[in-house]
């Protein structure tokens, strides 16, 4: 039987509702914990996540929750909150968890300012409890509903990864297990930056052989911008870096596409969460700082910055100087 019993799940939003739901499919008692009071409390009486995850009912072994307290003698807290909020709200769970509980980001971006990766806010913020990372090509709307999904799972200890690969996974979710907890990051946080350019190429339309181009210098720049932090050359290939990216950069599914296809339109983005729009100011900075070149990048961040139009930007990248592919 599996050492983790009780799973937390902080943060309901759509993924965490998901993540609440596949552990749920795979056997753990969950606590579902909701920062926002109104919505937890409608969470508890509905049992729908109306908001984020419409028309998916929770099973029955999550509790949701508007108390922190309720996370107490969780034995793995999955973290699920925007990038952005991931720093106190592990501050709010600091109290509550035990030492040597892991906690697991779910969030896919890196912190402004500090420039930090979720890990190593969770290593600052919990320094007694294991910090791993859950990412790779998987939308909370497909996972709810039970399609088949495949998602890496990191830990430094490769034996905590696989034990909670097991624990969370069930015949439609397949974990793999991994050691790389900056590779797994590098590719769900780099990946929302390049798809908003996707999306932004889509909007203007560019057409389908320009999307492809996109893909695949996109990865190029994640590739580098990988190794160069120390990301494994496996994992940066793998479901969290290059199949996240093919999702993300594809699929008018993705908030982080579909924000790039409004611009690309000249429309107002929906106001859904779109990481990359948080982290692309960030990743160009840790790219730079790193000497790593990432065009593709740099050429979202300015025009989500306002510093050039998108016209401009796409001038600006079909003219760089034909070199060899990296
Ligand atoms: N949706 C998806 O398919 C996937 C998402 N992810 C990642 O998971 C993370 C969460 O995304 P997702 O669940 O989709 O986001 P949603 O937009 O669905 O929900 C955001 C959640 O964060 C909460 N929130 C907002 N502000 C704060 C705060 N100050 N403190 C704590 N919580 C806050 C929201 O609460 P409120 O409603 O009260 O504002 C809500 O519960 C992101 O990093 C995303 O990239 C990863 C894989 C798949
Ligand atoms: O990370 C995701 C899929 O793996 C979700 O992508 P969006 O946040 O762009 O919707």
């Amino acid at each position: 039987m599996s050492s983790f019993r009780k799973i937390a799940v902080l943060g309901a939003g759509a993924w965490g509702t998901a993540l609440a739901n596949a552990a749920a499919r795979a056997g753990r008692e969950v606590v579902l914990w909701e920062f926002d009071e109104k919505q937890a409390n409608a969470l508890i009486k509905e049992r729908v996540n109306t908001l984020y995850l419409p028309g998916v009912k929770l099973a029955d072994e999550v509790t949701p929750a508007a108390d922190i307290h309720a996370i107490a003698g969780c034995d793995a807290a999955l973290m699920v909150v925007p990038a952005q909020h991931m720093r106190a709200t592990a501050a709010l769970a600091a109290p509550h968890l035990k030492k040597d509980v892991p906690v697991i980001s779910c969030a896919k971006g890196i912190e402004r300012g500090s420039l930090s990766f979720m890990s190593q806010i969770l290593r600052a913020t919990l320094p007694h409890n294991p910090a791993c990372a859950l990412s790779g090509p998987s939308f909370a709307a497909d996972v709810a509903h039970g399609l088949p999904a495949a998602v890496t799972l990191a830990a430094k200890d490769e034996w905590l990864a696989a034990d909670l690969s097991r624990a969370l996974a069930s015949p439609v979710l397949r974990l793999y297990h991994s050691d790389d907890v900056i590779g797994v990051e590098i590719g769900g946080a780099a990946k929302n930056v390049i798809a908003i350019g996707a999306g932004i190429a889509a909007g203007v339309g560019l057409g389908q052989s320009a999307g492809a181009a996109f893909i695949a210098r996109g990865f190029a720049e994640l590739r580098r911008f990988g190794s160069a932090l120390g990301g494994k050359p496996e994992t940066l290939m793998g479901l969290s870096g290059l199949g996240d990216l093919v999702l993300t950069a594809t699929s008018p599914q993705s908030r982080n596409f579909s924000y790039g296809v409004a611009i690309g339109k000249g429309a107002s983005p929906d106001g859904k969460l779109a990481e990359g729009a948080f982290t692309a100011q960030a990743l160009v900075e840790l790219a730079q700082k790193n000497h790593v070149e990432m065009p593709i990048a740099t050429a979202v961040r300015d025009v989500l910055d306002g510093k050039i139009t998108v016209s401009q930007a796409i001038e600006t990248l079909l003219a760089r100087p034909l070199t060899s592919e990296e």
